[in-house]
């Protein structure tokens, strides 16, 4: 039997914690973003940006080299380790130990690049966030499955979704294979559309935040940024995902009186974080 919980406001208040007075940067948690390919480095530099604004001591970004003066120009808070490669991601080795990683945003699905996640996946033991191009790789490579560590977040839009458990027929039968899938490789998804639901198991939590401005490009590398920011800071990673989508609803909800549905766009998502954080404080 499915269990079905609400996220709303009494909810979301059982997985918030406010910053401890004393803490610094240093136990803040470290977050490392892995992806870009040539002409999709802004998936990263959202998803770098997203990560610090949620609230994360230190963002480091692993990208192509192409990204090297876009990302310290955009960004300049977040560190900078580059591939080899110019374009895309051939090689994925760091010397940080960052308390959370997510990747995929603008990765690219390039046989080196399938490659470079593969091995990455064999060696990883740090709590992941996987998106976009690395949910559609390992869709392609579903054996690969099997090496994410237990509790991984995945966070698909409908078609990544299909992609990765194949097509359904009803919400009813989309519900039960994301179920079925959770318990198989005992990963969370996040079920991103409107409303965006969470799987855990057997237990399915609903969104009850966000608005249609949020279909726009980009919106989702900013939840991953989100999402893996609250991992970072230690967060379960269950609360990280119904914390994070709630958060990311909140800002287009917050943002939406003054820049109306059409022109409200991913940056707006991040420079709304910190009014959505606020308007959690004044709830307790
Ligand atoms: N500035 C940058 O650098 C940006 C970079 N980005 C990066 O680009 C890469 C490719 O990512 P992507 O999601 O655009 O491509 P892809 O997986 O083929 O999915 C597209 C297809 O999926 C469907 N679909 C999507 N949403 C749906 C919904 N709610 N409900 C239903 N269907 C839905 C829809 O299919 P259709 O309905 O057309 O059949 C659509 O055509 C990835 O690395 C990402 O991070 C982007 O984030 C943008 C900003
Ligand atoms: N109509 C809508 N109502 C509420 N949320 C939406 C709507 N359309 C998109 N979203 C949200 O926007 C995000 C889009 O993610 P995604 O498709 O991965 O975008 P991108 O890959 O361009 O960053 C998801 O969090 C999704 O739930
Ligand atoms: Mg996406």
């Amino acid at each position: 039997m499915t269990n079905s919980i609400y996220i709303d406001q009494k909810q979301i208040l059982k997985h918030y914690k406010q910053p401890d007075k004393h803490t610094h940067k240093g136990i803040q948690g470290h977050a490392l973003i892995i992806g870009g390919s040539y002409g999709k480095i802004g998936a990263v530099s959202l998803s770098a940006k997203a990560c610090l604004k949620t609230g994360c001591g230190l963002v480091t970004v692993f990208i192509p080299k192409c990204g090297y003066d876009i990302l310290q120009i955009a960004i300049p808070e977040v560190m900078v380790i580059t591939d080899n490669q110019e374009k895309l991601i051939s090689n994925i080795t760091f010397d940080i130990t960052p308390q959370a990683i997510g990747i995929g945003p603008g990765l690219g699905q390039k046989i080196e690049t399938q490659n470079a996640f593969h091995q990455f996946l064999q060696t990883n033991k740090t709590p992941l966030v996987i998106d976009a191009d690395a949910l559609n790789i390992l869709s392609q490579n579903k054996e690969w499955l099997s090496l994410l560590p237990p509790k991984t977040i995945l966070t698909p839009h409908p078609k990544e979704l299909e992609r990765l458990i194949g097509k359904w027929h009803s919400e009813e039968e989309k519900r039960s294979m994301a179920i079925s899938f959770s318990k198989q490789y005992q990963v969370i998804i996040v079920m991103k559309g409107a409303p965006s639901r969470i799987i855990d198991g057997e237990t399915l939590y609903e969104n009850t935040t966000g608005n249609a401005a949020l279909a726009t490009a980009g919106s989702g590398d900013v939840l991953t940024g989100m999402i893996t920011s609250l991992l970072a800071q230690s967060y379960e990673p269950i609360s990280a995902a119904i914390l994070g989508v709630y958060l990311h609803g909140l800002t287009a909800e917050i943002a939406l009186p003054e820049t109306g549905y059409q022109s409200f766009i991913a940056s707006d998502v991040i420079a709304n974080i910190g009014k959505a954080f606020l308007s959690l404080e004044k709830l307790e």
